[in-house]
């Protein structure tokens, strides 16, 4: 890689926009967590815990996820979890996130709606205050659990609609189609949510055809599995539709074979509104800006590419227009102090 390269993937002002704040939970913390709260889990120490992060699919992920989430019980919890993340991230340049969290997750285990949104609140504008990081909080449905659930977590995001600004949808994608969430997702339009979803990962083209037209979404999470309908490429490519993609996690989780077939590059070809994320990344091991080099280092991206892919993180982003010219701006000044 070019000196170059390094600094723009190290230093251009970046924004996230497919991160699970419950995939930020790195082994030494959820050890600290499962201590603190009294929680049993398989493992006695860090190396455990990492021995156990082998995938073969995204059912294999879930399951150790949602295990390792179980330590998480207070609100100092969430916000010493979401903390971490930013104090790191900080570091890589990010100056906005939209970020994902999964209350159901958290309700089925006893833990308040209130408790999971105050803590992770609470550091999102501790970010704010001492590093400038602007974001935006989107409650994520899980689809393997049924309708009427995801109706409740909608009944408690309405008494937060300070906090929280949009829905998604993850979790175990094939065999839960977007159908199955058609009349929450309405119902959350109807309350101003921003509606986004999981779509290709591991489903069909149609669960991201799905997506846009039965759920309207705003933008697509992954999306890998449209490059399987070319007309579907042309369409997300005319609307400027964002995917959110997540090289190493789809690399991780077998969706890919390796880094180099990842569709980021073909995505950038077919002028698409394409961003590099991180999605989960203690069980990973990239944060957002490993996934940068991922890309670069394994697709052969020129440097002119990885600034199409800062850009597009604020473009694909929920800020404002104003906001968002703000950043391109900084983007280009950083690039005029590189070079
Ligand atoms: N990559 C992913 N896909 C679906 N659901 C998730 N929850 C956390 N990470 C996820
Ligand atoms: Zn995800």
């Amino acid at each position: 890689m070019t000196d170059l390269a390094n600094a723009l993937i190290d230093t251009l002002p970046k924004a996230e926009l497919h991160l699970h704040i419950e995939g930020t939970l790195e082994p030494e913390l959820m050890l600290e967590l499962a201590k603190r709260n009294k929680v049993s889990l398989p493992y006695d120490t860090v190396e455990d815990v990492r021995n156990a992060y082998q995938f073969d699919c995204l059912q294999d992920f879930l399951d150790i996820y949602y295990l390792g989430m179980s330590v998480l019980k207070t609100e100092r919890d969430f916000h010493d979890l979401t903390w971490a993340y930013l104090e790191r991230v900080q570091q890589d340049g990010l100056t906005h996130v939209e970020m994902f969290f999964d209350p159901q997750a958290h309700t089925d285990r006893g833990v308040a709606f209130e408790t999971v949104v105050a803590g992770i609140t609470s550091a999102l504008e501790q970010a704010k205050r001492e590093y400038g990081i602007t974001s935006k909080l989107i409650m994520c449905f899980l689809r393997h659990l049924p309708e009427d659930q995801a109706f409740e977590a909608l009944d408690c995001a309405c008494k937060h609609k300070d906090h929280i600004f949009g829905v998604g949808l993850d979790s175990s994608e094939r065999g839960h189609p977007p159908e199955k969430f058609e009349r929450v997702f309405a119902a959350a339009r109807s309350e101003d949510f921003v509606p986004v979803a999981h779509a290709g990962e591991e489903g069909d083209s149609s669960y991201v055809r799905g997506a846009l037209d039965v759920l309207k979404v705003e933008r697509v999470d992954h999306g890998n599995r449209a490059f399987d309908d070319p007309a579907l490429i042309r369409r997300l490519a005319e609307q400027q539709t964002p995917l959110t993609m997540c090289p190493i996690s789809n690399w991780r989780l077998k969706g890919i074979p390796d880094l180099a077939a990842s569709p980021v590059k073909k995505a950038l070809d077919a002028g698409l509104l394409v961003t590099v994320n991180s999605d989960d990344p203690s069980y990973f091991g990239g944060y957002l800006n490993d996934n940068y080099r991922a890309v670069h280092d394994n697709l052969s991206l020129t440097e002119g590419e990885i600034v199409t892919l800062a850009r597009n993180s604020f473009a694909g982003s929920f800020l404002t227009g104003a906001e968002k010219q703000v950043q391109l701006d900084k983007i280009d000044a950083q690039i005029d102090r590189l070079s």
